[in-house]
């Protein structure tokens, strides 16, 4: 037998078996001063990367910086809003310049709005369109465009949302911003493929952030449920029994930055404990 063979069908190589990445990667992670993105920032720099953290707060990220140098990965905070399509290009030149590539993004902010259709207004419904679609679009944009001109095989990974399958009461803007969180992931996954270049989405489902604080609140101005109500309401949905933790969602994505799904794109992948079934 070859000793270069592995037992078993097919034909593979040993040699043929991808080593893990020799050079430090870059990753930009939107809205990661804290919940999520703070957790997406963290679990990246554990697995290797350097990390660049947009945000609106300065403070926060500033916090998360330390946290990443604690692990032995550099990083450098970038404040900027995602919905300013310049401010998105600029942050990606910044983290290019200050940590020496760009590899990966993670189009991860967003903000909730809870209101019942028949009360939404024009202003509102342009502020959460302008975070949660146009910041993921801008940031495809111009991740894409950097990763053409570097020749970079990078993945861009968004933010979508059980709401992004499923339309629920009262977050009807929002659900309609995280479907079209996953068309933009479909359409860039086709458009980006001949270079190269993944787009996937994860789907997270009742997260314990400050997110999920402001939606109880509104929900229990909304409906008179007690503080705390609607939250548990959710939970006991889940089929694994408890709220998911941003570490949950990080792990995932942990999986979507790394070589291990280089196979895939195009998916926004359900992450919920057992909420939504596609
Ligand atoms: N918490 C949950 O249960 C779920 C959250 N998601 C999505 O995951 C993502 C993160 O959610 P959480 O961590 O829970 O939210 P969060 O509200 O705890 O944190 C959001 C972060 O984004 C930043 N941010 C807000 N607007 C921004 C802007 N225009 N530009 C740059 N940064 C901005 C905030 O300053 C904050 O640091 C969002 O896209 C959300 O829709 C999806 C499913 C469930
Ligand atoms: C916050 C969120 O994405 C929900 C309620 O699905």
């Amino acid at each position: 037998m070859n000793a270069e063979r592995i037992d078993g069908p097919g034909d593979i190589r040993i040699d043929d078996i991808p080593e893990p990445t020799s050079r430090p990667v870059t990753a930009l992670v939107t809205g990661a001063g804290q919940g999520i993105g703070r957790a997406i920032a963290l679990r990246l720099a554990k697995d290797g990367a350097n990390i660049a953290l947009v945000d609106i707060n300065n403070e926060k990220i500033a916090i998360v910086a330390k946290e990443i140098e604690q692990i032995g990965r550099r990083a450098a905070t970038i404040v900027a809003d995602v919905s300013d399509r310049d401010q998105i290009y600029a942050a990606i030149d910044t983290a290019e310049a200050e940590l020496g590539g760009f590899d990966i993004i993670v189009n991860n902010a967003g903000i909730a709005q809870v209101a019942p259709i028949s009360e939404v207004d024009p202003d509102s419904v342009r502020q959460i369109l302008s975070v949660n679609v146009e910041g993921v679009l801008w940031g495809i944009q111009a991740a894409a465009k950097k990763f053409i001109e570097r020749g970079v095989k990078g993945k861009i990974i968004n933010a979508s949302s059980i709401a992004g399958h499923e339309g629920f009461a009262m977050l009807g803007v929002y659900s309609a911003t995280k479907f079209a969180v996953r068309a933009l992931t479909q359409s860039a996954a086709k458009e980006y493929a001949t270079h190269g270049i993944t787009v996937n989405a994860y789907c997270p489902g009742v997260v314990g952030t400050d997110m999920w604080v402001t939606i109880d609140e509104r929900f229990a101005e909304l409906t008179g449920a007690e503080k705390g109500a609607t939250f548990d309401q959710f939970v006991k949905g889940i089929a694994l029994g408890r709220a998911q933790t941003p570490e949950d969602v990080a792990n995932f994505v942990s999986f979507l930055a790394g070589p291990d799904s280089d196979y895939m794109t195009g998916q926004a992948v359900l992450i919920d404990g057992g909420i939504v079934y596609r």
